[in-house]
């Protein structure tokens, strides 16, 4: 079941054109990544999914709600964490929560969400004192105090060392495992990879690509490249003539081979024939980096 489905967004600031086309929908109970270079319009579309932006043009529908004329009814089922969420320095984390949970009918047990974000021992820590990964798991109580329904979460990992950031993805996970379906803004290939059902790539104010992350690299993963040291020599030309091998090339004492996704059955065979032993075997496949690159066609 969709609970997002957006059909032709687009919105404009003055001659700038931020968003130009953007379509998708967000299935129930999934995490949702949104990719794309900066300025690629992907703030622009969550600002406009959760009413907070008033699109030019084109269709939205969040939970059967239109965010633009529904915006309040919306904030009750909607969480959001959007970049660069700062509070008062001075207010706890405690009062942070206590504020929040006024807004809602039926807010989450605090010291029950603290536990599982695991800063209850920060209850009473002051928001200045908080390091980044207190503030970011703050924020993603923040963003659950409501119970929602719909998690928005912006570049929640920027600014985080690999182990804060290694524990908020754990978070995000468990999350979902609560039954939040979760919107992900992130700049991080490896963050997508590793935590979203399905991505949308978004360049220049348009979907480029959406599919699952292993469908992306599929889209570039035709070609395999296999580099090894021959414990004997190759008669090259056999390799040559195999179809599922489009090139053979020297790097050194390497021998590289590059084909299609079955390349390294193919060349492993031959080389079982002669007795000759493939030694410091690499393979290199397409990532879901690989498939950023290319699609948007922008190196980062
Ligand atoms: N309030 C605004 N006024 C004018 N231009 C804006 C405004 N908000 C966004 N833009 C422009 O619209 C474009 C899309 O911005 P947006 O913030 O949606 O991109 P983004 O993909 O989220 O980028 P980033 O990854 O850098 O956060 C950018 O060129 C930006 O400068």
């Amino acid at each position: 079941m969709s609970v997002i489905a957006i059909s032709n967004l687009r919105k404009t600031y003055g001659d700038k054109v931020a968003v130009e086309d953007v379509s998708f929908t967000v299935e129930e109970g999934e995490i949702f990544g949104i990719l794309g270079p900066n300025g690629a319009g992907k703030t622009t579309t969550v600002e406009c999914m959760i009413g907070l932006t008033k699109p030019d043009g084109g269709t939205l529908e969040v939970l059967g709600l239109n965010p633009v004329r529904q915006q309040q009814a919306l904030t009750k089922y909607v969480g959001v964490q959007l970049q660069e969420a700062s509070l008062p320095d001075k207010m706890t984390v405690a009062e942070a929560m206590e504020l929040y949970s006024s807004f809602y009918d039926d807010p989450a047990d605090i010291d029950e969400l603290l536990q599982d974000l695991g800063i209850q021992d920060s209850a009473k820590t002051r928001f200045a004192k908080l390091s980044g990964g207190q503030k970011q798991r703050l924020s993603i109580a923040l963003a659950l105090i409501g119970q929602p329904r719909i998690a928005v979460l912006d570049e929640l990992t920027t600014g985080l060392d690999p182990v804060a950031r290694r524990e908020t993805w754990s978070l995000i996970e468990r999350m979902r495992d609560r039954g939040v379906t979760i919107v992900l803004v992130t700049h991080f290939m490896e963050e997508a990879e590793h935590l979203c059902d399905r991505i949308a790539i978004i360049d220049a104010g348009r979907v480029v690509a959406l599919d699952t992350p292993a469908g992306l690299a599929m889209q570039v993963a035709a070609e395999q490249t296999m580099r090894f040291i021959p414990s004997a020599p190759v008669d090259e030309a056999a390799l040559k003539a195999l179809p599922e091998v489009t090139s053979v090339s020297h790097d050194g004492d390497h021998l590289v081979i590059a084909g299609n996704d079955t390349v390294i059955q193919a060349v492993m065979g031959v080389l079982a024939r002669n007795n000759i032993v493939a030694g410091q075997l690499r393979v290199d496949q397409a990532d879901l980096d690989d498939a950023f690159v290319a699609i948007t066609g922008k190196n980062r």
